[in-house]
């Protein structure tokens, strides 16, 4: 490929981008292609070096060495200490945060929960209308179960919808499809006002920049941990309920990983106190100290200077695109202000065979039906570089479209 003298220059600011920054040793961390460039740590993070040590030791050790002693031994309570490693990700004090089952689960008991503490009279869910479909299928459930109406509107349009009727909220804090970020305090804040309880799906955005759930009274909070907080496939996702609300936390998936004793053995459910109500069944081990594994990576480092370092390679990765790209060539989707998470999506009528194209050359972002090119900037293992070749490689692939 001709490199263009405009793109000479890119790459040259990216290198000096790259030799200033504070996280570049955390690259070394994970275990990467050098030749590949990956940019969809926002679906599946990259794996972390010591998880792969960690599961040889879980499996040989631990479940082939110790076998059944391992569940007395930090299997059973694997779910709250993990939590434990998740919580200042998310400005939660300890107790609040635990690990278990998926993302779609923890919504499914966060909103029943939530209904089933709403005052009388308080008989509707709202949801973001641009929500993760799996977000708008659990409401829909929630709804039809417990016998109430669903609503939904876009963030800008809450108003519209939010009122004495209302009994929980549940949005997307970064818009999976756009990268928007939500403002986290003016709406947790707006639908407190109207007197409902407000629920956060923070998948795209633990790992991304500094949150405050505890300091902005926020209810409920789920999150997955296979994307910024790399996990790996299926790791199991967080559940967030502040302890003023665990006493009434009345979730529906009563199983005996929520019971207040389950080796009792009881025939009647009783809950746990704490944030251990909120589990359900046996602990996907593996998956979950898999994660363990890759939460160590955080330890130590600076929240704002990954925020500061995904605005920079996002703010790049814009100026790049522009830069390369004939005028008109692909709509910038994502804001370029600085509300939006660590992704930049484009959209382009032939996004579906661009990105086939470009992974084809190895650089890997994702395609989101109908038309919308994604490329996930993960601060802790994306460089400047990438930022650069990722762009250039798209400017050749459109050119040939
Ligand atoms: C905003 C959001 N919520 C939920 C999920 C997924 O939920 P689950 O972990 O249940 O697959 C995703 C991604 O898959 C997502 O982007
Ligand atoms: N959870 C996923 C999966 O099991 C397979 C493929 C992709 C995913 C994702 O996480 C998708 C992602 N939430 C998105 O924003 O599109």
């Amino acid at each position: 490929m001709a490199i263009a003298p405009s793109a000479n220059d890119l790459i040259t600011r990216a290198a000096k981008l790259d030799a200033e920054d504070p996280l570049a040793h955390l690259r070394a961390e994970f275990d990467l292609d050098p030749d590949v460039v990956y940019l969809d740590g926002n679906s599946l993070g990259a794996p972390p070096r010591r998880v792969a040590a960690r599961m040889d030791d879980v499996v040989r050790r631990q479940w082939g060495g110790r076998l059944i002693r391992s569940w007395s031994e930090g299997w059973w309570t694997a779910p709250e200490r993990v939590g434990e490693k998740i919580a200042p990700l998310v400005g939660a004090a300890p107790g609040q945060v635990v690990v278990a089952d998926s993302t779609s689960a923890n919504i499914f008991k966060a909103l029943v929960a939530a209904v089933r503490l709403a005052p009388e009279g308080r008989r509707e869910i709202v949801v973001d209308a641009a929500t993760f479909p799996t977000d708008g299928y659990i409401a829909h459930s929630v709804a039809e179960i417990t016998g109430v109406r669903l609503r939904t509107a876009t963030v800008d349009r809450l108003e519209a919808v939010l009122g004495e009727r209302t009994a929980v909220v549940l949005l997307n804090h970064v818009d999976y499809r756009t990268g928007r970020l939500h403002d986290m305090a003016a709406i947790t804040a707006r639908v407190h006002a109207a007197g409902a309880r407000m629920a956060w799906d923070l998948c795209h955005s633990v790992g991304v920049l500094p949150i405050g759930l505890d300091a902005l009274g926020v209810d409920f909070a789920v999150g997955c941990t296979y994307k910024f907080l790399n996990g790996g496939p299926g790791a199991p996702a967080f559940l967030y309920v502040p302890s003023a609300l665990q006493d009434g936390f009345d979730q529906p998936l009563s199983g005996w990983g929520g019971h207040r004793d389950p080796f009792a053995m009881d025939p009647e459910y009783q809950p746990a106190s704490g944030i251990t109500r909120a589990r359900c069944g046996t602990p996907d081990i593996l998956s979950l100290l898999a994660l363990e594994a890759a939460l160590e990576v955080w330890d130590g480092v600076d929240l704002a200077q990954v925020r500061a370092k995904g605005l920079s390679l996002t703010g790049f990765f814009t100026e790049c695109v522009d830069t390369v790209l004939p005028p008109g060539t692909a709509e910038v989707l994502t804001p370029r202000g600085t509300d939006r998470g660590h992704q930049v999506s484009l959209r382009h009528p032939r996004a579906r065979e661009a990105m086939a194209e470009l992974i084809d050359r190895q650089v890997i972002g994702d395609f989101r039906a109908p038309d919308v090119l994604r490329f996930g900037f993960a601060p802790l293992y994306v460089g400047h570089t990438d930022a650069a070749h990722a762009a250039l490689a798209l400017a050749d692939v459109l050119a040939k479209e």
